[in-house]
């Protein structure tokens, strides 16, 4: 058996269900880095191809325009360092034949999350050396091997999408072996909570099991002729010898998220909100009548508080402690409802309802995700242009002016606070730009 994994500030220990489990050697301080690995192997969602680079997945910009593989004509690179690193890498096995794989009939038939996987097998097997082939060992403490000791996802003998063909192919065993362990160890990768990508990070993979209050959360970074990092931060303060946990699905998939974990990774969720969550059984559905709706909204609010705390703190109230009448905003449906009038009002220009439904879903962030969570932060910066893009169509003077500005800063201040936890990450120009260039505007 290899050595057991141990770093400066975590180490792994037996857990009941999940094999192993990591704990923090000491306390970690909220925003603290702890994890960064680089990708083994990643893939572009198909949206992203040729609007980011294959090998460091940054964007094309107007000084940095993306150039094409001159070879198959279907990778594009920032520059000679980008190609020549994924050149090495792997595409010098792909290169030639990809276009005709990707036109078969075999890859066409694959739905969209198979092709994905096609790709990403295939980046992964293509930069394995031929004599790992059938399987690497167990003495390896190279990525791959660490890949092959994850734990297999819950559905046997499962079968691996074709390959884009390289000479010489692994053996059926080896690709199983690999396949087996994707569903429920690979993650998406994204930026600023968009999607780009799929990748696959084997240290993080073994250390971290799922929590749905977890204390940490992934964050992707972006650099030049690198593949993509992922790094795991504190999002607050973690005690001595406490488990380190990610969230493999959004904590707001408060009902389908149960069946998920079953399908997908094989466990029963049993952090506090899931034993909640199945212990109230079936949710009633939120109200459908304005009125109502209007009540339950004003009750969620009071409930959270953001109206007595916004000016001083974000409030952190306990789900588990909710009355009955509020359990229709624990449907899932409840948060998809005020994001999607949230979004529509605001896009419509119709800011004062935006604002509305937008601090009503702010109590509800607050109250379903954990402290410092990243979609919090987001939101509470789409407040601030919310609020601020009201102002400026009315042209606001005097003391409703002063009441905005200052509405603005409280908004944007907290989406700081929030935001900075999990720091600097994927594109360029960010939320915490954002956040700075609303706020030299407000100075003016
Ligand atoms: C990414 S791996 C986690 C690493 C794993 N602990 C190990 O020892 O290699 C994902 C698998 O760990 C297990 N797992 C993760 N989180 C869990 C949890 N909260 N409860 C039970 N099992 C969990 C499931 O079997 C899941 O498919």
């Amino acid at each position: 058996m290899p050595e057991p994994l141990c770093y400066e500030d975590i180490k792994l220990i037996a857990h009941v269900i999940a094999r192993d489990q990591a704990v923090a050697t000491r306390k970690l301080l909220t925003g603290s880095n702890i994890l960064s690995v680089p990708g083994l192997a990643t893939v572009l969602l198909p949206s992203e191809k040729g609007r980011r680079c294959d090998t460091c997945h940054r964007l094309q910009t107007d000084e940095r325009v993306l150039r094409r593989c001159t070879g198959c004509a279907s990778y594009w690179y920032c520059d000679a360092k980008c190609q020549n690193t994924q050149w090495r890498s792997h595409h010098k096995r792909i290169c030639k034949i990809y276009n005709q794989f990707i036109s078969s009939p075999q890859f066409q038939a694959l739905q969209a999350h198979e092709k994905m996987d096609s790709l990403l097998l295939s980046h992964m097997v293509a930069q394995m050396s031929a004599t790992t082939f059938p399987l690497p060992t167990e003495d390896d403490s190279s990525q791959l091997s660490t890949f092959v000791s994850l734990l297999p996802g819950p559905i046997e003998n499962v079968v691996p999408p074709p390959i884009c063909p390289i000479s010489p192919m692994p053996s059926k065993e080896l690709l199983s072996a690999l396949y087996s362990r994707f569903g429920n160890n690979n993650f998406v990768v994204h930026s600023h909570l968009t999607t780009f990508g799929h990748g696959v990070f084997p240290l993080a993979s073994r250390l971290f099991n799922h929590s749905c209050v977890p204390n940490a959360a992934a964050k992707y970074t972006l650099s030049p002729a690198k593949t993509v990092n992922m790094e795991v931060i504190a999002l607050r303060d973690i005690l001595p010898d406490e488990e380190i946990c990610l969230p493999y699905l959004d904590p707001a998939l408060l009902q389908s998220r149960h069946q998920m974990f079953e399908l997908t990774y094989g466990f029963k969720c049993n952090c506090s909100s899931c034993i909640f969550l199945r212990n109230l059984g079936r949710m009633p559905e939120p109200p459908k009548d304005p009125l109502e709706i209007s009540t339950l909204s004003k009750q969620l609010r009071e409930y959270v508080g953001i109206e007595e705390h916004i000016g001083l703190i974000l409030p952190s109230p306990s789900m588990e402690a909710i009355s009955h009448s509020l359990l229709p905003v624990l449907h899932e449906s409840y948060m998809g409802e005020l994001s999607e009038t949230f979004s529509r009002s605001s896009h419509e220009g119709q800011y004062a309802i935006a604002l509305d439904v937008g601090i009503t879903l702010l109590a509800l962030y607050i109250l379903i995700y954990p402290s410092n969570y990243p979609q919090i932060g987001m939101h509470l910066l789409e407040l601030a242009k919310t609020r601020w893009n009201e102002a400026i169509s009315s042209d606001v003077r005097g003391d409703e002016e002063t009441v905005m500005k200052e509405q603005v800063r409280v908004f944007l201040t907290f989406a700081r606070r929030v935001l900075m936890v999990l720091g600097p990450e994927g594109d360029e120009y960010g939320p915490l730009q954002e956040i700075q260039t609303l706020e030299d505007l407000l100075n003016q």
